[in-house]
């Protein structure tokens, strides 16, 4: 934990002082319910309190929060934080080949299991065993493995960047973290392309395997040049600005395709970006560097190949899925494609007499863009330290399936994480006694501009506070949104600009929790015993039924307020007898 700098959260009415409020003090215009955070505990000390009978249906309780400087476990199942017995460490199943430097990290935090070609079957039943499970592309984690997992499965660590082997909706779902690594394999990847590039060109596979067969077939492979041609880059990413900037040492023009790439990117590289259209008509050679998604698969097909320049060679070191393999045959049979280079397939391995491998137009390998000796242990070591900051409870900057914060943002927002998620808890036990929430706002007002401040860490902070008491579920960062819209919580967010200092990120945070249908009388007293049976007797005569109460007080036998749930309107007798309890300073009934 980090050291605790206090911090102050103030409780307010989103509405101003009502005409029906009752109250006993002097000022009630200034009156404010003030929280205040040390360490990680929670302490609430009452000023004054500031509350609404809004005729409104829809009021809503704020709280604002200022700053404070708190460590946290954003990842762990938080209604039990250590699942695991102290005396066990965390067991963790790698299903395929890992770099030694990897598995020696792991080795030093968990039992780690290696078990290579593992069945679907297998490797349900163990996984049931296991809290981490680390795979590259060979290993399909589907849905029926986070149900096996029976809820033991904390993080899925993919060792390498394409995740289209894991269901990233059954993980979000179970709760389950993913977590990659992007960063590793980048320039293995963008070699191989580049391998392939020119071994395509200059028919090094076939003439290789000619010559094996005792042929010396000089005439038949003539090569094209590589200079001077036009390479289509398709996926702007990590590895396809690599190619591309090795693309351009060799003299090759390049236009690259990406519809989220920056276009002062692509110019810092001299590389034009264009429409898919427009890539595909004019390449020469196309090299594909996008991700396997439902969009992109099979976005190579008849329809675009018929819109290639005739005679082009395309290269795939990205996903198989992303050609439609069938149709890439028949373009090379018909001439439209004259050769392609392929790393990557629909089904690995492919069927041993695949009509695409066997092609004489073809060359391929069997997915080695990733395989060079640097590239696997550093994606060994980046996963690995990804894992292990997963199973500590750690934010991870590679997760694919929970908010993803880049290292400097998240250092610099670190103070309002576990604040922001107390924010939500605090809201939701405190205005709602802990249900008939419909929707929240949260707004967040800052000196930057909007565009700059990041906020999905907060704001998923905020949910999991919200959602985890008012849920059965294990609630984390990964499945907290999930569980709110499954439950029809709408969550919406604002910036404001503010004058304050740059230094600060967020001056503040206010959270307002509209709920529906609800009447609650919310009362600040002298914290002394019996005040409970005396306000719930005076209710209890008029026949008005309590749904649920909440007590909360700064100091013993000085101040408390008390939330209570009712189910119907009190009269006014009722509450002047509330009232002239002589312990009660101030209270008011709220129609929400
Ligand atoms: N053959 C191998 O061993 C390896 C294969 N890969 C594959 O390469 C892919 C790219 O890797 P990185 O460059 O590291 O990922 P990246 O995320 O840095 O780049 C992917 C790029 O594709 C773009 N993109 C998304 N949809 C697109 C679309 N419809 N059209 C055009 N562009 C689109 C994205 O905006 C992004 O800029 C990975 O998803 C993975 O599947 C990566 C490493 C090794
Ligand atoms: O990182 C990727 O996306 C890759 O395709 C590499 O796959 P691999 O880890 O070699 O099975």
């Amino acid at each position: 934990m980090a050291s605790a700098a206090a911090a102050t959260t103030s409780i307010s009415s989103a509405s101003s002082l009502p005409p029906h409020s009752h109250n006993k003090l002097s000022n009630p215009s200034s009156s404010s319910l003030r929280l205040s955070f040390s360490n990680s505990s929670l302490s609430l000390s009452l000023q004054k309190l500031f509350l609404s009978s809004n005729p409104n249906p829809r009021s809503s309780t704020i709280l604002n929060v200022l700053k404070t400087v708190h460590g946290s476990e954003l990842l762990s199942k938080s209604r039990d934080p250590d699942p695991l017995p102290q005396s066990h460490k965390p067991t963790i199943l790698v299903s395929e080949k890992l770099g030694e430097a990897g598995l020696h990290l792991l080795r030093g935090f968990g039992n780690v299991e290696c078990l290579y070609n593992l069945s679907q079957e297998d490797l349900c039943s163990k996984i049931a065993e296991c809290d981490a499970l680390i795979v590259r592309s060979g290993t399909k984690v589907t849905r029926q493995v986070f149900e096996a997992a029976k809820g033991r499965l904390k993080v899925v660590g993919r060792a390498g960047v394409g995740i289209d082997n894991v269901d990233l909706q059954a993980a979000t779902e179970f709760g389950c973290l993913v977590v990659n690594a992007p960063t590793a394999n980048t320039i293995a990847a963008a070699e191989h392309g580049i391998a392939l590039l020119a071994a395509m060109a200059r028919n090094v596979a076939q003439a290789d395997a000619s010559m094996k067969a005792g042929k010396w077939q000089r005439n038949k492979y003539v090569g094209v040049s590589l200079v001077g041609k036009t390479l289509a880059i398709m996926g702007f990413g990590k590895v396809g600005s690599e190619v591309a900037r090795r693309a351009k040492g060799l003299g090759m023009h390049v236009i690259a395709h990406d519809p989220y790439a920056p276009a002062d990117r692509a110019r810092a590289l001299g590389v034009e970006l264009v429409s898919f259209d427009q890539a595909i008509a004019t390449a020469d050679f196309v090299s594909l560097h996008m991700p396997l998604t439902p969009t992109t698969n099979k976005i190579f097909n008849d329809a675009t190949f018929a819109k290639m320049k005739k005679g082009v060679r395309i290269i795939n070191v990205a996903r198989g899925g992303v050609i439609d393999e069938d149709a890439l045959v028949r373009a090379l049979d018909n001439g439209t494609v004259a050769q392609a280079a392929l790393d990557v397939f629909t089904e690995e391995p492919p069927s041993t007499d695949s009509k695409l491998v066997q092609h004489e137009n073809v060359a391929v390998t069997p997915h080695l863009g990733a395989s060079t000796k640097e590239a696997q242990e550093g994606v060994a070591v980046e996963i690995a330290e990804a894992v292990v900051g997963a199973l500590r409870g750690e934010l991870s900057a590679t997760a694919v399936n929970a908010p993803m914060v880049p290292p400097e943002v998240l250092s610099e927002l670190a103070p309002y994480v576990a604040l922001a998620e107390k924010l939500g808890r605090l809201a939701v036990q405190l205005v709602a006694g802990g249900s008939g929430i419909q929707s929240v706002k949260v707004v967040y007002r800052s000196s930057r501009d909007p565009d700059n401040l990041d906020t999905r860490l907060l704001r998923a902070m905020i949910t999991k506070g919200i959602i985890e008491p008012i849920s059965d579920a294990h609630i984390n960062l990964v499945n907290a949104d999930f569980t709110a819209k499954q439950k029809g919580l709408r969550i919406s967010e604002e910036r404001v600009v503010v004058d304050s200092s740059p230094e600060n990120p967020i001056e503040s945070i206010q959270c307002g929790c509209e709920l529906g249908g609800k009447s609650l009388i919310l009362c600040r007293q002298v914290d002394q015993p019996g005040m409970i049976g005396r306000v719930g007797n005076i209710l209890g005569e008029s026949n008005v039924n309590v749904s649920f109460m909440s007590v909360g007080r700064t100091v013993r036998r000085t101040k408390a307020i008390m939330a209570i749930g009712v189910d119907e309107e009190p009269d006014k007798d009722t509450l002047k007898k509330i009232g002239e309890v002589p312990a009660v300073e101030e209270f008011v009934f709220l129609d929400l």
